[in-house]
């Protein structure tokens, strides 16, 4: 079954054309790995997926409402310990159950310390355990890597395989290599948009590429 499919995407940057000509379906049960160099689009097309920013054209088949996005800044509640966040987030979504999120993640042994006292790998584990309390099926998660440590990955492709297993689906910009047999790889460097021949969008263009 697509859960999600995208049709001619184009997506833009600072009023520019970053990405265009866009277009896959991901099943349920599947994750697809967003790859490609720096500054080629990555965050600008899950951005622009999870409803943050408009396209510039195309078709996204599903609402922002049905993802779960999460990014380098996760939302979190600086002053609130760990379980206020999730527990917090689990009456936003209209969920309940946190404590098989804390389990998941790690976090028990944190659960009442506040989210700023965390180290960046626990605050990144945090914003991942938010993830599991949205019960969205779609999630979108920018480099959601950066900061943990082996096992703490380990955890994560854990969840994410659950998550698969459970009839989800994940789209996930990262450099590294999940493990994950569900998921197929699309490498956004030939959907790089062309810069305009002549003219003075040129300079601007470039500007927003430096
Ligand atoms: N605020 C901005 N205004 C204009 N252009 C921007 C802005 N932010 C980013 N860009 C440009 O948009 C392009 C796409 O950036 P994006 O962050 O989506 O790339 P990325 O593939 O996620 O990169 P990375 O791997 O470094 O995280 C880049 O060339 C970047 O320089």
């Amino acid at each position: 079954m697509t859960m999600l499919s995208v049709e001619g995407l184009a997506v833009s940057r600072g009023g520019l054309p970053v990405l265009e000509g866009l277009d896959f379906a991901v099943e349920a049960g599947h994750a697809l790995v967003i790859r490609g160099p720096n500054g080629v689009g990555k965050t600008t097309l899950l951005r622009t997926l999870a409803g943050l920013q408009p396209a510039l054209a195309g078709s996204i088949s599903i609402p922002p409402e049905s993802m779960a996005y999460a990014a380098h800044s996760d939302g979190l509640k600086s002053t609130l310990s760990v379980r206020e966040n999730l527990t917090f987030w689990a009456s936003v979504y209209a969920t309940h159950e946190i404590e098989p999120a804390l389990e998941r993640m790690n976090l028990r042994g944190l659960a009442d310390r506040a989210a700023m006292s965390l180290s960046a790998g626990q605050k990144r584990r945090l914003g991942l355990a938010r993830l599991l309390v949205t019960g969205r099926p779609v999630w979108v998660l920018d480099e959601p890597t950066v900061s943990l440590d082996t096992a703490s990955v380990a955890l994560f492709a854990d969840a994410v395989r659950t998550h698969l297993a459970g009839g989800g689906t994940a789209l996930i910009a990262t450099h590294i290599d999940l493990g994950l047999e569900e998921a197929r790889v699309l490498d956004l460097t030939p959907f790089k948009a062309k810069p305009p021949e002549e003219g003075g969008l040129k300079g601007a263009f470039d500007e927003a590429f430096l």
